[in-house]
């Protein structure tokens, strides 16, 4: 095994220094709570975060605008060359008051479509091109480079688009998530988390959120939203590359009864205590 592979395993130095940051892992159903969850923990923690669905999101759209259908299985391999092409960042401020939630802008070749990768006809395609192998694979290589980026060069780049609460030189850490970030992203992340919740609540969460958001899409009612959702969850459950499933080690969390707050509070208290600051 190569030294940089037992880097990205982890291993320690001859020092006992931590070798890579420490990586917590996000995964579960839509609207479970992962983003705004994985963006708390990231702030209160000093870590980067990382949204992998708003790279699928990115190419759905890409390809909804130039006029290529993701449903028809013809546009395959068009999709799969959009998704290569596709430059993808995404910028997130963690804004100074404790009380605001960090904020994430996404840019498809430099125009922020942070409003159009949310929209209704976006989520409706974006399961199928998930599912495409090969938008997979650039996926994944564009995320693992970012996620190589915080590795080498912990001040860089991205921590200066941030009004962070932390120094940026703090930045140590990284959380991510998305539906395989535990099983085949970051295998060995130190800490991976399973968000799950009643799809019903899910549901009811995420038309709140649609209509704070003044989207037209929160004209919808609860049970088209429900719907959306759960066959959205049963295409990424049964897909045949890096389907939507529990990871053995992670932990899992239903977060049905539970207030943002204290589902944040459990993932920032067991990775502190992970990283032996508690
Ligand atoms: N425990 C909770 N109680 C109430 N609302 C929540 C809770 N967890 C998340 N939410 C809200 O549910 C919506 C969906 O959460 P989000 O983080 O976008 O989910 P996901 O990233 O899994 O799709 C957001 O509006 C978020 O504020
Ligand atoms: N790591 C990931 C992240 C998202 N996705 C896909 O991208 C879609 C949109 O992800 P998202 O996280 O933005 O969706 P929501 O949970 O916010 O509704 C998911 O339904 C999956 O099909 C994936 O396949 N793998």
């Amino acid at each position: 095994m190569t030294f940089g592979a037992l880097i990205r395993r982890g291993f320690s130095t001859a020092t006992g220094a931590r070798t890579r940051p420490f990586q917590v892992a996000i995964d579960g159903p839509s609207a479970s709570g992962k983003s705004t969850t994985a963006r708390l923990v990231a702030k209160r923690l000093g870590f980067d975060y990382i949204d992998t669905g708003a790279f699928y999101r990115c190419v759905t759209l890409s390809a909804l605008q130039k006029g290529v259908d993701p449903s028809d299985s013809k546009n395959i391999s068009r999709i799969a060359a959009l998704a290569s092409d596709a430059k993808i960042d995404l910028k997130t401020e963690f804004h100074a008051s404790a009380s605001t939630l960090p904020t994430t802008r996404v840019f498809l070749d430099s125009k922020d479509v942070s409003s159009d990768i949310r929209t209704s006809n976006v989520s409706k395609h974006v399961s199928v091109v998930a599912a495409i192998p090969a938008v997979r694979q650039s996926v994944v290589q564009k995320v693992r480079a970012l996620g190589a980026e915080d590795i080498d060069s912990s001040a860089k780049e991205s921590k200066q688009t941030a009004t962070t609460s932390a120094p940026s030189s703090s930045r140590a850490g990284l959380v991510m998530d998305g539906r395989d970030i535990g099983t085949s992203v970051l295998t060995h992340a130190d800490l991976k988390v399973f968000l799950v919740a009643d799809s019903h609540v899910r549901a009811v969460r995420r038309l709140e959120e649609l209509r704070k958001n003044g989207s037209q899409d929160a004209l919808l009612d609860v049970k088209q939203v429900q719907e959306d959702l759960e066959r959205r969850d049963e295409s990424d459950r049964t897909r045949a590359v890096s389907p939507l499933r529990k990871a053995d080690d992670a932990i899992e969390l239903d977060t049905s009864n539970l207030t943002i707050e204290e589902q944040v509070d459990v993932i920032v208290k067991e990775a502190l205590r992970r990283q032996g600051k508690i």
